[in-house]
């Protein structure tokens, strides 16, 4: 048996002439909470939808749990936030909510979700009328709908207030407390350094820096209390989408 959350193993992707992911290879621990950092284009979104099975990779395999994303996400096990998801038309919060615990065999109190996600006050309003933070909290209780062993997150919090921000990750916190698993992306790099255990810095496609939030900084070569955004230039700054030689 796997004792990994995530296996990826040599995935590629390419777009045209751009290597959008690059012979990534990756493992995940279960009970780990792991940031993917990178400047825009890096790869992140494409890693992560290779992760989820939305799209194959050109080559490698990728692997949840010892099986296929499509058998992690069948038994219930995955839960995940995509930039922009769309939302059924005309449903409100709590529509989706259900909709949401209907696809998994155990899922969580509908309060309790509510809660986690800051949307207690929420739950009559239809989605088309969130502001763009509130949307984001509804991603984050469809996420959480189905109580799973893994989360993968695609910026979750972009667009939430502080407030909103805090809430997110003292969940994040309760969920990973309990051994479960979380891969999140994000450009707000005092969140890795703060709630990750353990960083991955992807530039073009490729992996450049992989460790805690220290380790990371001397492989950046810059001091401990140095930011983290001083380390991460210094990591891909050189760095561009990789364009395949024709
Ligand atoms: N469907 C697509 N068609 C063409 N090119 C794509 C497609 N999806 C991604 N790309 C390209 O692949 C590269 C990686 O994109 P990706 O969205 O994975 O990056 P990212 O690290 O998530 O970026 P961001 O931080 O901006 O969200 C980029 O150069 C992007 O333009």
């Amino acid at each position: 048996m796997d004792d990994m959350a995530v296996r990826l193993t040599g995935i590629s992707r390419r777009f045209g002439s751009v290597r959008a992911v690059d012979d990534l290879h990756l493992t995940v621990e279960r009970g780990s909470v792991v940031a993917m950092l990178g400047p825009n284009g890096a790869g992140k979104t494409t890693a992560m939808s290779m992760m989820l099975g939305l799209a194959p990779p050109d080559t490698g395999t990728a692997t949840l749990f010892g099986g296929t994303p499509a058998e992690a996400i069948r038994a219930g096990r995955i839960g995940a936030m995509l930039q922009d998801g769309a939302f059924v038309p005309g449903a409100t919060v709590r529509d989706v909510i259900e909709l949401a615990r209907a696809l998994y065999p155990h899922p969580l109190d509908t309060d309790r979700i509510l809660t986690a996600a800051g949307l207690t006050g929420l739950a009559r309003r239809r989605l088309d009328k969130l502001s763009g933070g509130e949307a984001q909290r509804a991603r984050f209780a469809f996420a959480l709908a189905g109580d799973p062993d893994l989360l993968i997150l695609d910026e979750p919090t972009a667009a939430m207030d502080v407030a909103a921000r805090q809430a997110f990750w003292t969940a994040i916190r309760s969920y990973a407390a309990d051994g479960r698993t979380v891969v999140f992306s994000t450009h707000q790099l005092p969140e890795a350094d703060e709630y990750a255990d353990r960083i991955v810095v992807l530039a073009a496609g490729r992996i450049v820096a992989d460790g805690t939030p220290a380790q990371i900084r001397a492989t950046a070569g810059v001091r401990d209390d140095v930011s983290l955004d001083r380390a991460f230039l210094a990591l891909t700054e050189s760095s561009v989408a990789t364009e395949t030689e024709h």
